[in-house]
């Protein structure tokens, strides 16, 4: 008889008497316990081995579990506030004494019956002169299962289970044991056979490989978990946002992530003394402080613009406009100046319309770090640039583009942008919550932005958040699920982009 080597080592090893669990079996035949377990299938398969299986669980406390066990149980706590209060007490007033708080009460509310701790009625607690917390079966197995014993009583176990105060592991263990036949076999001699289990680099390179014969693949046999590298979801989310944008007929911008102020907010007609342009956190460089080419006559308009206004109905701001600061370099806190520097016509010549242009790109705020706020994330700046456009042709785009991810209930309500006019923010339902999300802010950029850039057609233009589109379409509530230390991987690992 001829087995391939692994299997041959692995019968070899086997013994008729002892039952060998896998691991010491791979310790043996030095192979790795996925390439005995495959074995042994295999030679399961062939009758010369026997494969069984024990299904181990072990159980561990959570870190609720843990709380609990330091502090007592909260229906405990709730018990002994009763007792000490010596019969028939007001509830509130029990609550108070057992330092309940928050989620706690209701916990101990729905276990104080269960347990025969005593009753809860129309606002009064008894407690049962009987009852004796020392006893608690679920106090006591926590206990237990933190000293690392374990507890036969399932129904304690699948109860502090539910109640999310331990969780149950799985293990397998499989031993193998050689049969009459595998006796036989290794008694009348087996060799290795020629064929070969794994593709080698040395295969590959010789050749080699179009000669030899394979082992056929079991595809049942157990192996070990293997989390192979993977684009991140809000990353692919990215990719299918642009595939999405790319369909609607929108070419991609690209520039810096450090600007000048004047790209990422002269442009847009933000006086330079407005509070967003000190306040708003601007992450500023060091080293260099300041961009050296800026175009000198587009500087002259903006500077116009800022002082005096456009045009015989604008005003502009009267007061004092520095060419140095609309030099001074800081991370771009929007990608609108992506925008800016495309439509004055510095990065791909002059624009004619139409125009549809779109970048997928990072922004940097110094926000405050929480559920719905990162210091950095990523902005869909879009513009289109066309004849005669309206509120409802940005309405129309971005009920079109949201339908693609399935959101189809969007708000919007109208708010205010020093370069937009009119301007909307827009709105989503978060599917868990159902909370109104603001997931973008849009509008009509002003004459007084497009008429220093050259621009004499309308231009309606939006930043949208990628990560609030991320929520929406996949329901988490942290956007530090995603981001940062505190990710969520197996949300991770699982998550697919919404189609
Ligand atoms: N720059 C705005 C988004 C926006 C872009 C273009 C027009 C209107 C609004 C922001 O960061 O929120």
């Amino acid at each position: 008889m001829k087995l391939p080597e692994a299997q041959l080592a692995v019968l070899e090893a086997a013994s008729a008497n002892d039952a060998q669990p896998i691991d010491r079996l791979a310790e043996e035949t030095d192979l790795d316990p996925p390439t005995v377990a495959g074995a042994a299938f295999a030679l399961e398969e062939e009758g010369l081995v026997g494969v069984t299986e024990r299904v181990e669980t072990s159980v561990t406390l959570t870190d609720e579990g843990h709380e609990y066990l330091d502090t007592g149980l909260p229906e405990i706590a709730l018990f002994e506030a009763a007792r000490e209060a010596d019969g028939e007490t007001d509830l509130g007033s029990v609550i108070e004494a057992a330092d309940l708080a928050g989620p706690q009460v209701d916990i101990a509310l729905s276990n104080y019956a269960r347990k025969g701790y005593g009753t809860i009625e129309s606002g009064t607690v008894t407690a049962d002169a009987d009852a004796d917390p020392d006893a608690d079966p679920e106090r006591r197995a926590l206990a237990a299962l933190a000293g690392g014993e374990s507890i036969a009583d399932e129904s304690v176990l699948d109860r502090l289970a539910s109640r999310n105060l331990v969780e149950r592991h799985e293990t397998t263990h499989r031993e193998v044991r050689l049969t009459d036949d595998g006796i036989t076999a290794l008694m009348e001699g087996v060799e290795t056979a020629d064929t070969v289990g794994q593709v080698t680099p040395e295969l590959l390179t010789t050749g080699e490989w179009e000669d030899v014969e394979f082992a056929e693949y079991n595809v049942e046999a157990d192996a070990e978990e293997a989390h192979g590298g993977r684009t991140h979801v809000l990353r692919r989310t990215a990719e299918r946002v642009k595939d999405v944008l790319v369909g609607m007929g929108f070419e991609e911008m690209d520039g810096p992530h450090v600007d000048a102020d004047f790209w990422i907010n002269d442009c847009l007609f933000m006086p330079q003394d407005h509070p967003a342009r000190t306040h708003w956190g601007r992450f500023e460089m060091d080293q260099p402080t300041e961009i050296d080419d800026l175009p000198e006559d587009l500087v002259e308009r903006v500077r116009a613009a800022h002082r005096d206004g456009v045009g015989p109905d604008s005003d502009g701001y009267h007061s004092p406009w520095e060419a140095e600061f609309a030099r001074e370099l800081a991370l771009r806190g929007h990608t609108t100046s992506l925008s800016s520097r495309y439509l004055s016509g510095f990065e791909v010549g002059e624009l004619e319309p139409p125009q549809r242009f779109f970048s997928v790109e990072k922004v940097y705020r110094n926000d405050t770090l929480d559920a719905t706020h990162l210091l950095e994330f990523f902005q869909i700046e879009g513009l289109v640039m066309a004849e005669n456009l309206s509120v409802r042709d940005l309405m129309g785009t971005f009920t079109e583009f949201y339908e693609q991810f399935g959101i189809t209930d969007l708000e919007f309500k109208p708010t205010y942008n020093p370069y937009t006019e009119p301007s909307f923010e827009l709105f989503g339902e978060h599917p868990v919550t159902g909370e109104i999300v603001e997931i973008g802010n849009s509008g009509l950029f002003r004459p007084e932005m497009l008429e220093p850039l050259g621009v004499d057609c309308d231009v309606m233009a939006w930043g949208l958040a990628l990560e609030r589109l991320l929520m929406l379409t996949h329901g988490f509530e942290d956007i530090r699920d995603v981001h940062g230390t505190l990710v969520d991987l197996d949300f991770l690992r699982n998550a697919e982009v919404v189609y």
